[in-house]
């Protein structure tokens, strides 16, 4: 293995020379534990190598704002320290792209989902959960991050031919930057379209809605073995095993797999988005209210209920409008629920995780010396 099959490249290099001098190192976050991350770099036998690692003080105060803390896919400086030290980022890399969304209302904050993805892969259908509307908002997030689109129509065997295509070319026709293809992950076709992007050092990851296929093609990626969101990790440096999830995971056939749950979350930014976007035309009626904090119910000089009465506005997008928060936080519950699901199969793999590790421990004791990776 080699820093390159971790995404390393020139620029990085090249940035990099300043922080050599001091005898740092160079490593990839690949999870954000809140107080620590984990790193990832590559020792001198060419093996991967985790460890638990703390943000320097000059990192931190540095930080204009929280979008400049480290981040999972960041690139940095890492002082190994020696003995029992604490193992410290000194230095973060410029990011050569950002995954990121603007928080909504306080127009400066920006939350950081992944750093150096390079490609983002929109998993959708031709059927359901087919909109328009709604990949633009994905687009434009991938835009802003200056990472690539590739949108996959997924479940190809559902729907005939025709109405699979019609989707591709819609999808098309919003935007040129963007590669389409149908895939079917249930007939292995997703897999092999994804792996034409998976080149050596090239960090992917995938979005969409909830049952549009996303697990199921990591799954395929992966083989069988292997956990999406949890996995057992040996934490070298201390002499301890921990069981943690990684969020950066080096494929063993090239290319690096990124899911965290800020890509999860995306999801449900993109649906709320959308649906207040189809709204936008009676936001811009509220502005004509007689009352900033009119609730266009029965309040006096109401833009919207005069709309209604003139018959500029329907009844019923008048009534859907009216509901639009009550949608939103429902959006949001069906999200939080999911999340916890989530997190409880993840609790759960992890005691099977660990059962397995020991095992796996006890394996490469008696592989040693010629383990390999
Ligand atoms: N027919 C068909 N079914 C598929 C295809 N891809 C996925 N599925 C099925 O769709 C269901 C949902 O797939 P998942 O991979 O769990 O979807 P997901 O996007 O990961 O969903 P979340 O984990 O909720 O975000 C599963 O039952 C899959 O077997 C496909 O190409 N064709
Ligand atoms: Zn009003």
């Amino acid at each position: 293995m080699t820093l390159e099959d971790l995404g390393w490249n020139q620029a990085f290099a090249k940035e990099f020379a300043q922080y050599a001098k001091k005898g740092w190192v160079p490593a990839r976050l690949i999870r954000d534990n809140k107080i620590t991350y984990g790193a990832l770099m590559v020792d001198e036998e060419g093996d991967f190598l985790e460890r638990e690692v703390v943000m320097g003080g000059k990192v931190y105060h540095d930080a204009a704002c929280d979008a400049d803390l480290p981040a999972v896919g960041d690139w940095v400086a890492l002082d190994l320290g020696g003995g029992d030290l604490d193992t410290i980022i000194r230095a973060r890399m410029s990011r050569q792209t950002c995954f990121s969304r603007k928080v909504p209302g306080k127009s400066s904050e920006e939350q950081v989902m992944a750093a150096n993805v390079n490609v983002v892969v929109v998993v959708t259908d031709a059927g359901p959960d087919f909109n328009p509307r709604r990949m633009e908002r994905y687009f434009m997030l991938i835009k802003r991050s200056c990472a690539k689109a590739v949108v996959l129509v997924n479940k190809c065997d559902l729907f005939p031919a025709e109405q699979n295509e019609a989707a591709a070319e819609a999808i098309r026709a919003l935007s040129s930057d963007v590669d389409v293809h149908i895939t079917s992950a249930a007939e292995a076709q997703g897999l092999e379209v994804i792996k034409s992007y998976l080149k050596t050092g090239i960090s992917i990851t995938l979005v969409g809605s909830s049952g549009v296929g996303k697990s199921t093609l990591v799954n395929q990626l992966m083989g069988e073995e292997w956990q999406w969101t949890s996995e057992v990790n040996e934490v070298t440096g201390k002499g301890r095993h921990t069981t943690t999830a990684r969020e950066l995971i080096p494929l063993d056939d090239g290319g690096i797999l990124i899911d965290n749950p800020g890509i999860r979350e995306v999801q449900m930014w993109t649906n709320e988005e959308t649906l207040r976007e189809s709204f936008a035309d009676i936001e811009e009626m509220a502005g004509q209210c007689k009352y900033h904090d009119c609730k266009h119910g029965n309040d006096a000089g109401c833009a919207i209920r005069a709309a209604v009465e003139s018959g500029a506005l329907p009844t019923d997008r008048y009534e859907s409008y009216l509901k639009l928060d009550e949608e939103i936080a429902k959006l949001q519950k069906r999200q939080k629920k999911r999340q916890m699901n989530v997190e409880r199969r993840n609790k759960r793999d992890h005691k099977v995780k660990a059962r397995n590790l020991a095992d796996r421990i006890e394996y490469e004791k008696d592989q040693r010396p010629n383990r390999s990776k």
